[in-house]
């Protein structure tokens, strides 16, 4: 549902074609001559101001200081400075919101986060591609070194040559044995260094995509494994778009970071050594600028980072909205919502291309800075190395060395800083994605008992309950009952009374708040979750099928390898066989996401069939006939009489006729059991809450 504010919002931007436009306006006046782009990029909507921290942006001395390095930076800072403080108390509350979803409050930490990163990534690299890729990137960095040496040899033997040549005439010199010598060795260190490149890049690139891949499958397991709690408090879009975006930016960042680091620090230190022994007067202004360089890096590499979370945060929830939204497409047409969602969608892109529009800006800021430096620099170097010649300093070949050593010694500088600002800003946004990768289940499938068989004896004793993240409201107050083998016990009451409640506790979906269910005398918490969950047969009201042939949605419930034969006579039990071999392609026909192509008592049947495979002791039925026709209501409800017979059911219905036949009926109020006992029993006493149901009841034809 669209809030108030948000239509609104929706309704103001159908208004006004040209929004975008209209809110770089905006940010102009409120920021006066400050770049359109950056403040866009800070106007987050809230969303972003979340993940900007605003609070720490404000506190931090970087941006106080006047000392700022250009007036571009001066300019940005100010701006931020406002913008931090205007979403400092926002931001505080989403941010405290969105932890307390995640259900954790830790703070991703660059330490924490870089420990998750070697426990749970780097272990994830096939160890001999990376290794044999590093090694190769060595020897890679030691053949760069060695060209410019030969080059600088051969320049001077050269120009050497080129005396005597002009000296003693042309029979003085064999230019060939000059020149040979070095020529062939250069072209066999350069012919050298490209096949390294291309064995290194080979390498490089198996090691990230086995990487990601793996971590995909590890993190997907891992949600997989999660309670449900956890899915209440998170979005599937959010998820997904972790699973698929932050992955693939932690593991392109460590391949990046093992395929660089090494490399760029030899070249780093190499190249300094290399200058400082060619010259090192020279070496000394070359690298005066160093420092300033860093501190730009260390600088932007933080701002950087904060950036990047509010990205990852904006993409994900533009990612929720449309698995949503297009998830939900016919809810979306019949209720003429797609302009509404399309606005809604655009708003919550736009948030990501405006940060993403104020990184370029940070980042193109820093490197004209890191250029502009650079250049003066080599035109202050290639002023005093000429002088250097003339006055005999230096010779032409030595400087044609160093020359090469300063373009190495930048490349070095350049690839560390880029790899400091890309691990600042990954590590920074991907930090909630190790976290969810580390996250432990609160109730574990594995450990725990399993008994050799299962009679179907459960009991709640005193059960209470309410929901994580709603611990004050309380859902159930000390339920009990005792459903022996065979019973059908069956729960009515008023909306929100706590029936489904009842059967999550059933599925262990929740544990009590306190309490205990027990099944078969066993205390639900003490057996193993996955052979309790493959005793009990449910079938919802609106039955889940995957898009997948309809053999493999009845097969889903055994376990693995049921025979077409078996699934074929599941579906007779289910009433299901004749309408699926009505169907194009039969058993093989796959029912369109969310089972689109088949009605809603067909798509009971097939999920009745998934029961009736996997022969469970306890079976949980959630309306499951309450949204039908009475002609299709009377098919499954027969299919359920024979699932139904020699297992304990419980029936959550709404409506009497399914529950008459019940041995026990419970009817619930606000969490409460009111009343107990057979139907007789219950309409025995007509001032009974159960007997006023029975009044009012449109009573189908199964009751006659
Ligand atoms: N995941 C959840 N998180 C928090 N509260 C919940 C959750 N699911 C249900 N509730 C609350 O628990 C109470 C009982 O809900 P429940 O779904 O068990 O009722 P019900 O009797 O099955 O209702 P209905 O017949 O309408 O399905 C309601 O107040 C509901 O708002």
């Amino acid at each position: 549902m669209m809030t108030d504010s948000r239509g609104d919002r929706a309704r103001e931007l159908l208004r006004a074609p040209g929004h975008d436009q209209e809110l770089q306006e905006n940010s102009h006046q409120a920021n006066g001559s400050y770049p359109a782009e950056a403040t866009n990029g800070l106007a987050f909507h809230g969303i972003s101001a979340m993940q900007l921290e605003g609070e720490r942006l404000s506190s931090d001395p970087m941006w106080t200081r006047s000392n700022c390095w250009s007036l571009s930076y001066m300019r940005m800072h100010n701006m931020l400075l406002e913008k931090a403080a205007e979403i400092q108390a926002e931001g505080q509350q989403q941010r405290q919101d969105h932890d307390d979803r995640i259900g954790q409050g830790e703070e991703a930490t660059i330490s924490g986060s870089l420990r998750l990163l070697k426990k749970e990534v780097f272990s994830l690299c096939p160890m001999h591609f990376l290794i044999t890729g590093l090694v190769i990137s060595m020897v890679l960095t030691l053949l760069s070194f060695l060209v410019p040496f030969v080059q600088g040899r051969l320049v001077d033997e050269a120009l050497q040559a080129a005396a005597t040549y002009k000296n003693e005439g042309p029979d003085a010199v064999d230019i060939r044995a000059v020149l040979t010598p070095p020529i062939s060795l250069l072209a066999a260190l350069m012919f050298s260094s490209y096949f390294c490149e291309i064995i290194v890049g080979i390498l490089f690139a198996i090691c990230g995509h086995t990487t990601v891949t793996r971590l995909r499958i590890k993190l997907f397991r891992n949600l997989t494994d999660q309670e449900i709690g956890f899915y209440d408090a998170h979005v599937s879009g959010e998820l997904s778009s972790r699973l698929i975006n932050d992955s693939a930016a932690l593991s392109s960042l460590t391949q990046f970071a093992t395929q660089t680091l090494l490399g760029s620090a030899v070249k780093f230190s190499g190249s300094l050594l290399a200058m400082y022994a060619t010259h090192p007067q020279l070496a000394l202004v070359a690298t005066v600028i160093t420092p300033l360089s860093l501190m730009l890096v260390k600088r932007t590499g933080r701002t950087v980072g904060h950036y990047g979370t509010v990205q990852n945060y904006a993409m994900s929830k533009a990612n929720g909205v449309a698995i949503e939204v297009l998830g939900s497409i016919r809810t979306v047409q019949s209720n003429v919502g797609e302009q509404h969602e399309a606005v809604y969608f655009m708003d919550r892109l736009n948030s990501y291309l405006r940060i993403i529009k104020a990184t370029v800006y940070l980042e193109t800021v820093l490197r004209f800075t890191q250029y502009g430096l650079s250049k003066t620099r080599d035109v202050v170097v290639l002023a005093l190395a000429m002088h250097q010649v003339i006055t005999g300093g230096m010779t032409i070949g030595q400087y044609t060395a160093f020359a090469q050593y300063v373009a190495l010694y930048e490349d070095g500088f350049k690839s560390l800083a880029d790899i400091w600002i890309n691990f600042k800003q990954t590590i920074t946004s991907t930090g909630k994605f190790l976290q969810l990768l580390m996250r432990r289940p609160q109730v574990s499938f594995e450990g725990g008992l399993v008994p050799p068989t299962c009679r179907g004896h459960v009991a709640l004793q005193d059960v209470s309950f309410a929901y994580p993240g709603r611990s004050e409201h309380m859902v159930l107050s000390k339920v009990s009952l005792d459903a022996r083998p065979g019973d059908i016990v069956a729960l009515v009451g008023e909306s929100g009374a706590g029936k489904s409640t009842v059967g999550r506790l059933l599925l262990r979906h929740y544990d009590p708040t306190s309490g205990r269910i027990t099944l078969d005398g066993q205390s639900f918490s003490s057996l193993n979750l996955r052979w309790l969950r493959a005793q009990i047969g449910f079938v919802e009201q609106e039955p889940v099928l995957f898009d997948r042939s309809i053999s493999d949605n009845i097969a889903y419930g055994s376990a693995r390898g049921a025979s077409f034969d078996a699934i074929q006579d599941a579906a007779r039990r289910a009433n299901a066989h004749d309408f699926i071999m009505g169907l194009a392609d039969g058993y093989e026909t796959h029912p369109g996401e969310r089972a689109s192509r088949i009605s809603g008592g067909q798509k009971q049947r097939v999920a009745i069939a998934r029961a009736v495979i996997r022969d469970p002791k306890l079976l949980l039925l959630d309306e499951a006939t309450s949204a039908l026709d009475s002609e299709n209501e009377h098919i499954v409800q027969k299919a359920l009489d024979e699932l139904m017979k020699g297992k304990t059911t419980f029936i959550i219905a709404h409506r009497l006729s399914t529950v008459v036949r019940s041995t026990r009926i419970l009817v619930l109020d606000k969490g409460r059991v009111l009343e107990q006992g057979s139907h007789d029993e219950l309409v025995a006493d007509e001032t009974s809450r159960y007997s006023s149901f029975m009044r009012h009841q449109i009573v189908s034809p199964l009751l006659s």
